[in-house]
Parts: C-alpha cells; sequence; structure tokens
C-alpha cells in the first residue's frame, strides 16, 4: 500500500522521530522540533543517498509533522509553475538549499475562496522600474499562510496588480521578509502567528501587514503575465495558469487524506481485534469486539476507503502528471478538467477520511478520547484538509461548474473529457443490472448503478437550471438557487470516480497478483460499492438507478461482506506496513499489547513524575484537614 520504506530503521533509530515525547509539548518545543526534524531528514538524505521520493516518504512517516511544509508543498513548487526560467534559476537554487525560506501568501483576513476579492495590492513605480505592495486595510492582511509567522524569509504575494489606475488583477510576488543576517522583519513588513489552532500547532501560521514595501520589477513571477519597464501588461498565458499549485496541492491532499484513513482503520481494527468486551451467551467467553456486526459496520468503511483512496491518488497522480507536462509547455487544454477533478475528489476525500476517523474514534470506546490512541489526534490533524486549498463546498461547485460545461458538450453532441465520457451516454437506455440478488456480488454491475447516479444528478441539475433561466432568473440567482443540487451532482460524480478507480485497479492486479490476494481486493472493493449505494441511497434511488428491491438486496449483501472482510481485516491494515513510530498509537501496536502501551504512555505523563501534586500543598491539604483556607 505504502512503498515500503526501506529506510525506516535509519529514521525511526533516532529519539527525534520517536513520536512517544510529543505530548505536552509547547507550541514552541513543537515547532522547534519540527524544523530540527526537517533538517535532520534532510541530512539522512545526504549522508544515504536518499531519493526526493524516500524525503517524501520519510516525512508521510512521520505524519507530516515536520517544519517547512509549505515551503516544500507550496513555496517551491509555485516557483516552478509561476517563474520564468531565468527567475527559476535564480530562486530555485536558494529555495532547494534552504538559503531561503517561503510561503505561499494568498489568503487573507477578510478572503480566503474569494481571490478576484484580494485586496493587497502590487502597484507598479515606472519611476523606480518597481512594485509598492501595500495592505490597504485590517481586511487585507495576509492571514493563515504556513510557516509566515516565524519561519519564512520569503514569501510569494498574491496581490491584484495596478499599472496607473488599471487593476490586471491577482498575480504572483517574490517579496523578502526577513534579513538573511538576522532574521528580523524588513522595514515595512509586520509579521507574526495567528495564534494557537485546533492542531498542527508546529506550524506557524501567519499574519503579514506590507506597508509599502518596495520590490524590483523582476519579483513579479511573470511565467503566465509580466510587466514591461514603460509599464505594459502582457499575458503570456491564461491568468488559470497562475491558479496551477494550488491544483497541485489539491492531489497531495488526496494522498494527505489517503494516509490518514490508513492510521485510522489500522488503530480501530487493531484495537477491536485485541479487545473483548461483553460476551453473546450467557456466561459465555468475551467477544472480540471486532466480531460484533456494528463494529464491523462503524469501521470497516475507513478500511475500504483506504485502499480506495489509494488507487484514486495513483490514478489522479497519472492524469496530473499528463496534463502538468501540457500545460508547462503551454498547452492549456487539460487545465479545466484537471482543476475540475480535482476540486472535486480533493473535497469528496477531505470530507470522506474526516467521517470515518471519527467513527474509528468512536470504536474505540474511552480510550478513543486519550491522546495515547492518537486516532483523536490525527482526526485534529485532518480536519484543515476540508478548508485548505479550498473551502470543500467551493470545491464541489468548482467541480460541478466543470460538469455542467462537459454535459452541454455532451447534449450538444460534441467531445467530452474522459472522466466525463459518461455523460455521451443516453441517460433514457439504462436498465438496472441487478436484476437478481447475487447481480449485488458484481462490482462491475454496481459501477453501472454508481455511473447512472452521477449521470441522473448532473442531467437533473442543468435541467434546473435551464428550467429556472427560461423562467427569468438571472444567471448568479438561477446558479445559487441550485448550489445543494450541484454539490450533491459533484458528490455523485467524485464518488463514481473512486468506485471506478478501485474496480479498474482491482481488475488490473488480478493479472498479476494471486487468486486469494485478487479475491480479498474484490471483495473490499464489492463492500465499498455495495456501502456508498446504502449510505447514499436517497440519491441512488430519486435517479433510478435502483429500485427498492435492489436496495434490499444490496443492503443484506453489504451487511453479509462484513462477515467475509472479517477474516482478512487484520492482514489488511498490516498490509499498509506502517511502522508503529508512524501510527504511533498505544492502541494500534503491531504486537498487540494495547493496555501495556496506554499504561506505559500515562506513567510518561508529566503530571505523573510526582507522587504528591502541586496543588495538594495549596488547596488541598488545609481542606482534608479541616482547618480554615487562607482567602483564595
Ligand atoms: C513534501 C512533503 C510535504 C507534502 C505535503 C502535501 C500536502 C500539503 C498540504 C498543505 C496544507 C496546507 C496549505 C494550505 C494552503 C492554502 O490553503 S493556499 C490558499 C488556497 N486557496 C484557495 O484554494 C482559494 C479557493 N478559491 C479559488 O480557487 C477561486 O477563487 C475559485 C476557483 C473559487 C473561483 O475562481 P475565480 O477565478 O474567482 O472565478 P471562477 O469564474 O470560478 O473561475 C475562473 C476560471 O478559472 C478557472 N479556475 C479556477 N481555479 C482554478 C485552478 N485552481 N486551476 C485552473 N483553473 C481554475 C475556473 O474553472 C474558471 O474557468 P472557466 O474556463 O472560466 O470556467
Ligand atoms: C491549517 C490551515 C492552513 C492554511 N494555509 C494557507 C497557506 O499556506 N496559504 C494561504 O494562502 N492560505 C492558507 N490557508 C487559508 C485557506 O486557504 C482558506 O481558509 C480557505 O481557502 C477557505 O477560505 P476562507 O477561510 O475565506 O473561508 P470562506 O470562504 O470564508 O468560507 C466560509 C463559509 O462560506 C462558504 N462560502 C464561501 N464562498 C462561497 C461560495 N462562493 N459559494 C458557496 N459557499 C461559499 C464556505 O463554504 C464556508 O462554509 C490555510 C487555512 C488553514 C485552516
Amino acid at each position: 500500500m505504502q512503498k515500503t520504506f526501506k529506510n525506516e530503521k535509519i529514521l525511526f533509530a533516532e529519539p527525534l522521530f520517536q513520536c512517544d515525547g510529543l505530548a505536552g509539548f509547547t507550541r514552541s518545543e513543537l515547532y522547534e522540533n519540527a524544523i530540527h526534524r526537517t533538517l535532520r531528514i534532510n541530512q539522512l538524505k545526504k549522508e544515504h543517498n536518499w531519493t526526493q521520493e524516500d524525503f517524501d516518504i520519510a516525512i508521510r512517516c512521520l505524519n507530516y509533522e515536520v517544519g517547512f511544509v509549505i515551503h516544500l508543498s507550496m513555496f517551491i513548487p509555485a516557483i516552478e509553475r509561476l517563474a520564468t526560467d531565468d527567475q527559476k534559476a535564480k530562486w530555485l537554487p536558494l529555495a532547494e538549499s534552504y538559503r531561503i525560506l517561503g510561503t505561499y501568501a494568498q489568503t487573507e483576513l477578510g478572503h480566503g475562496t474569494n481571490l478576484m476579492a484580494l485586496e493587497t495590492t502590487a502597484t507598479f513605480d515606472p519611476r523606480t522600474d518597481e512594485f509598492v505592495l501595500r495592505t490597504p486595510q485590517l481586511s487585507s492582511m495576509k492571514w493563515w499562510p504556513g510557516s509566515l509567522g516565524k519561519t519564512a524569509t520569503h514569501a510569494i504575494v498574491l496581490a491584484q496588480l495596478i499599472i496607473g489606475n488599471k487593476n490586471y488583477g491577482m498575480n504572483p510576488f517574490m517579496v523578502q521578509l526577513r534579513s538573511l543576517e538576522d532574521h528580523m522583519p524588513l522595514p515595512g513588513i509586520i509579521v507574526g502567528d495567528i495564534g494557537a489552532k485546533l492542531g498542527a500547532n508546529s506550524n506557524d501560521n501567519g499574519f503579514l501587514i506590507l506597508n509599502d514595501v518596495r520590490i524590483p520589477r523582476e519579483n513579479m513571477l511573470a511565467r503566465n503575465s509580466k510587466v514591461t519597464k514603460d509599464g505594459r501588461y502582457i499575458q503570456t498565458s491564461t491568468n488559470k495558469a497562475n491558479y496551477a499549485t494550488m491544483v497541485l496541492v489539491r492531489l497531495s491532499i488526496i494522498r494527505w487524506a489517503e494516509d490518514t484513513i490508513k492510521n485510522g482503520s489500522l488503530i480501530a481494527i487493531r484495537y477491536s481485534a485485541v479487545r473483548r468486551q461483553s460476551s453473546l451467551q450467557a456466561g459465555g467467553p468475551e467477544m472480540q469486539v471486532l466480531d460484533y456486526q456494528t463494529q464491523q459496520y462503524k469501521i470497516f468503511p475507513s478500511l475500504a476507503a483506504s485502499y480506495a483512496l489509494f488507487f484514486t491518488y495513483e490514478a489522479m497522480m497519472k492524469e496530473y502528471e499528463i496534463a502538468y507536462a501540457q500545460i508547462m509547455r503551454g498547452n492549456n487544454q487539460l487545465l479545466g478538467q484537471i482543476h475540475g477533478q480535482l476540486s472535486g475528489l480533493k473535497a469528496f476525500a477531505s470530507d470522506l477520511v474526516t467521517y470515518e476517523l471519527e467513527m474509528c474514534r468512536r470504536s474505540c470506546g474511552g480510550h478513543g478520547y486519550l491522546k495515547a490512541s492518537v486516532v483523536g489526534e490525527t482526526l485534529l490533524h485532518t480536519l484543515p484538509l476540508v478548508t485548505v486549498e479550498g473551502d470543500n463546498t467551493v470545491m464541489y461547485l468548482q467541480c460541478a461548474r466543470y460538469l455542467l460545461k462537459q454535459i452541454a458538450k455532451a447534449l450538444a453532441g460534441q467531445d467530452v473529457d474522459e472522466p466525463t465520457s459518461y455523460l455521451k451516454k443516453d441517460i433514457l437506455s439504462y436498465t438496472c443490472p441487478v436484476q437478481k440478488g447475487e447481480h449485488c456480488t458484481n462490482p462491475n454491475y454496481l459501477l453501472k448503478i454508481y455511473t447512472q447516479r452521477a449521470h441522473s444528478a448532473i442531467a437533473s441539475v442543468a435541467r434546473q437550471l435551464q428550467f429556472d433561466l427560461e423562467s427569468g432568473k438571472d444567471q448568479s440567482s438561477a446558479f445559487n438557487n441550485n448550489l445543494v443540487s450541484l454539490v450533491q451532482a459533484a458528490k455523485a460524480h467524485c464518488q463514481l470516480c473512486l468506485m471506478k478507480n478501485f474496480v479498474e485497479s482491482v481488475s488490473a492486479l488480478e493479472r498479476t497478483c494471486s487468486e486469494n490476494l485478487a479475491s480479498v481486493l474484490r471483495q473490499l472493493c464489492l463492500y465499498f460499492g455495495l456501502h456508498g449505494i446504502v449510505t447514499a441511497s436517497g440519491e441512488f434511488l430519486e435517479s433510478e438507478a435502483i429500485g427498492l428491491q435492489q436496495l434490499e438486496w444490496i443492503k443484506a449483501e453489504e451487511l453479509k461482506s462484513l462477515a467475509a472482510i472479517r477474516p482478512n481485516a487484520v492482514a489488511l491494515v498490516d498490509a499498509f506496513d506502517l511502522h508503529d513510530q508512524t501510527v504511533m498509537s498505544a492502541l494500534g501496536r503491531y504486537d498487540g499489547n494495547a493496555y501495556q502501551h496506554l499504561f506505559e504512555a500515562a506513567k510518561r505523563e508529566p503530571m505523573n513524575q510526582t507522587q504528591v501534586p502541586p496543588a495538594y500543598y495549596k488547596y488541598l491539604r488545609d481542606l482534608i484537614k479541616g482547618q480554615p483556607l487562607a482567602k483564595l
């Protein structure tokens, strides 16, 4: 599942990467530890000639609990995508050698989603051949960019380009924030950390106020547009190409989601295999809670989602690489497709894993509420994924906007993109492939059901929009009147993508793997498909992709699937090949000694380093001895 990290032993041999001790760290300690880790991984990479992939896997093994995440995942990729060759030659060596540390400063206090309304300005001054960067008002200050608070020496600042009295829209500008001599903020720069967050507190998300900061004209990252010395704006590519960095990070978030749900399902399933509670027969032996149907119903969706997201990430990475190669050659033909696909799938993947991680946490009972179980911490660290790189609702709407364009092409008899080729089919020619109970065990039949439901959802909202427009509503009112259905259509398309990637990947694997493995994966794929229909049964019925009889068969088959998966559940999470130090959970250790590891963790609790708490001497001693309390 995860390319086995042959360097795991090297990594986890060092105390710095042993995660038990992170609990109880202050923010400053977490921040410092994260930086220390990234730089040490960098040293290990050089000492052991690791590849960039090894470096990335090391960071994933540490659950991204490292420093410079934005420098690595956004600042450098943004230079690669937005800078000219000369600018790359200047900035990339500095960034890759950590001589400069960067962030991607786009979001402001007053705007994150609506990029067109960003308020930071970059005004061209032809007299000095410079841009003057300004934060016009409180709401304009940059707010949220990772590493901005205390780390970044430079930022790629997204600002409205002003030449004369004309606004040329959002463009990227390289701005130095701190001195490379003493790290102090430069004149006109006010930076700081925005404060503690629910999670990810090793990251110094920051604020930035720019008070008439001057930068040379050459600091506008000019791959897609530039300003000449005499103040002319020349656009060399679509402005959308300036959004390219976000597309890449949305792809990375799908893999982040896959990594977190693998951790969660591994903890829940391993713990459920060792936890014994209650018995079915009076006086009989206590059961492994993993044998309760309800426990399987709670946690097997996270197991199936782990594999579904793995296969979808692999498929989308290939799709992205093809699109990116073309875009970097100046051919933006696939930009709309990759943007639409990754906007929706980033939203669907992060929604899916945040829901299923909470189910994994609940399935661990009281111990799921301990930090030592880690499943709750994992959820806290995953929660931002529904917001970063685009709030999920907004991302679904971008995906829906893409789907509407595709179905309009399909209905006009024009070619459509491969991911939406199903929209060319005649929706009325559909017949539900499940005509008897046993048909529910065929993933390909289920795939047809998913396809019809997605097609129907997209066609339905397209018709409703058309009706609203013909009824006299203007474009934006008609759109706003159908946002919920548009999101629903995008979700239906994304769920179809996951199912399709799962079915096709298992079918490809069958040709090379053992029949035993193939049957286990087929079973999991089947379960993923059945469960998806049951949890959205209203939409599948509404689209007439299935009828009540099919739903009855599918629900019965789903419950049978739980029992079929049970014998392989632990093996399926062991197959993630995750080191105990990656999972970090006292409940999810490979040796299964959950209670021992819980007790060891409790003993490490700082409060337990003294028998008598300081509060005893301040408050309890007199109370317990019946002596009057001093005025508090
Ligand atoms: C190395 C080890 C580490 C690994 C770590 C990996 C994981 C890293 C995770 C990092 C975690 C946190 C970092 C977080 C960073 C951030 O959050 S950065 C800020 C992100 N902000 C956003 O995403 C803003 C969302 N808003 C938008 O994208 C746009 O405002 C929106 C798309 C909503 C609207 O765009 P507008 O231009 O205003 O209007 P619209 O008409 O909708 O679109 C115009 C046109 O442009 C096309 N479009 C829009 N976006 C994109 C895009 N990203 N790419 C390509 N094309 C895009 C859109 O389809 C329209 O095209 P059309 O042809 O006119 O239809
Ligand atoms: C941990 C973390 C790290 C981040 N790192 C960075 C970073 O490194 N760089 C950076 O630039 N930014 C960063 N961000 C900011 C992030 O990109 C924004 O928070 C995100 O884009 C959402 O924008 P917003 O906060 O303005 O939410 P809003 O858009 O204000 O969302 C609020 C509500 O309004 C709804 N809404 C908004 N617009 C629409 C619409 N058009 N239609 C329907 N509903 C709508 C949303 O669905 C949501 O429910 C980070 C954020 C977090 C939490």
